[in-house]
């Protein structure tokens, strides 16, 4: 393990490089801006600006696909809410910087306020009727979120705020580092984009790794991919995990496992089946010996031996990310300690 000047202090430190690995939209950038959150790494007025427009699109977004989803599933919408509904679909169909300046400018063309509009819409049976197969199209999993602030996003002076940001949602293209001290050690994370075609990417990130963070979305098991729409998210996650524990780069370091969007699984479980992904699944609607089950088939892949640590983790509650960041922390500085021989 290599050391790093960090400049200004007395020491140089001891570097600690951590990089956080799944398939698409299991949370790996939602964990990364919580570690920045934590790590007194706050957002820049740039970011916010920037994230404010993202925010905007994934409302506009994602209710022009709930609005396609009710057309596909034969889910009716109240006739009073059909002009908004045709309103909604067209904008969506706009760059992002157009819907960014259509929501920005005074919006006397349509009549109403936009805001209100959507308010009207969210209240629509059909709305929520078609979230209740959301596993059937895709949707992000913070929409509801979005349309509950509908009027404050769409406001033409919206600034997001930090939970806005850690709720939306932006595929991440290439790769992103972000670096604090913390306990005397230099912490590196390193967040890539979880797509297919963006794993090409992933081999320039691996060099000088302390640890890995696996992240695996609970909630993904009856859901197929969005760059593939034949193949189960978690059967894919299992495959991913799998080529890394099998990596030769990673054979003697740590694997963090996090199974993240607990929150949603806790919900989804109730009434979903595991035996849609799983069919030697035979645990019911439990959560416990759903959850279980999944951790299991993980665990199982891990043939080389790596160490692996694993957490249940709702990656967009701050809270518990600083709980399980603390927990990382002790094992990686045991593990730095031991190294040294210092205990
Ligand atoms: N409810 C809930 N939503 C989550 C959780 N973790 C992440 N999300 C949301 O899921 C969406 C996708 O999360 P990202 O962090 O962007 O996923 P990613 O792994 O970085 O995806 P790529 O960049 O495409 O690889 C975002 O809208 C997050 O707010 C969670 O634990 N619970
Ligand atoms: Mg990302």
């Amino acid at each position: 393990m290599g050391c790093f000047d960090c400049g200004g202090e007395d020491e140089p430190k001891r570097v600690l490089k951590l990089i956080l690995l799944g398939t698409a939209q299991s949370g790996k950038s939602t964990l990364f801006k919580q570690l920045r959150i934590i790590n007194n790494k706050p957002f820049t007025e740039k970011e916010k600006i920037s994230m404010s427009n993202v925010v905007r699109e994934n409302l506009i977004e994602g209710c022009s696909a709930i609005l396609k989803a009710m057309h596909d599933l034969g889910i009716e919408l109240m006739k009073e809410n059909e002009d908004t509904a045709s309103m909604i679909m067209s904008i969506a169909k706009e760059p992002v910087i157009e819907i960014q300046k259509i929501l920005t400018t005074k919006t006397e063309n349509y009549g109403e306020d936009i805001a209100g509009k959507i308010a009207k819409l969210w209240k629509d049976p059909g709305m929520k009727q078609c979230l209740a197969k959301r596993s059937e199209f895709t949707i992000n999993d913070t929409i509801e979120y979005f349309l509950d602030h509908c009027e404050r996003i769409c406001k033409p002076d919206y600034v997001a705020t930090q939970e806005d940001i850690i709720k939306a949602r932006l595929t991440t293209l290439g790769i992103t580092e972000v670096e604090f001290d913390a306990d005397g050690y230099r912490w590196k994370f390193t967040d890539v984009g979880g797509q297919r075609t963006e794993r090409r990417k992933w081999i320039h990130a691996f060099v000088d790794t302390t640890a890995v963070v696996f992240i695996c979305s609970l909630n993904d098991f009856d859901m197929n991919l969005e760059e593939d729409k034949t193949t189960n998210r978690i059967h894919e996650s299992l495959l991913l995990f799998r080529e890394i524990c099998e990596l030769d780069c990673f054979k003697s370091i740590p694997i963090i496992v996090l199974f993240n969007k607990d929150d949603l699984f806790r919900e989804k479980i109730k009434n979903a089946d595991l035996r849609v992904a799983f069919s030697d699944y035979h645990g019911g609607h439990q959560y416990e010996s759903a959850r279980d089950f999944i951790i299991n088939k993980f665990k199982s892949l891990n043939s080389k031996n790596t160490q692996l640590y694993s957490h249940v983790t709702t990656a967009t509650n701050t809270n518990n990310i600083k709980m399980v960041f603390n927990d990382v922390k002790n094992i990686l500085l045991q593990k730095d300690l031991e190294t040294l021989n210092i205990i």
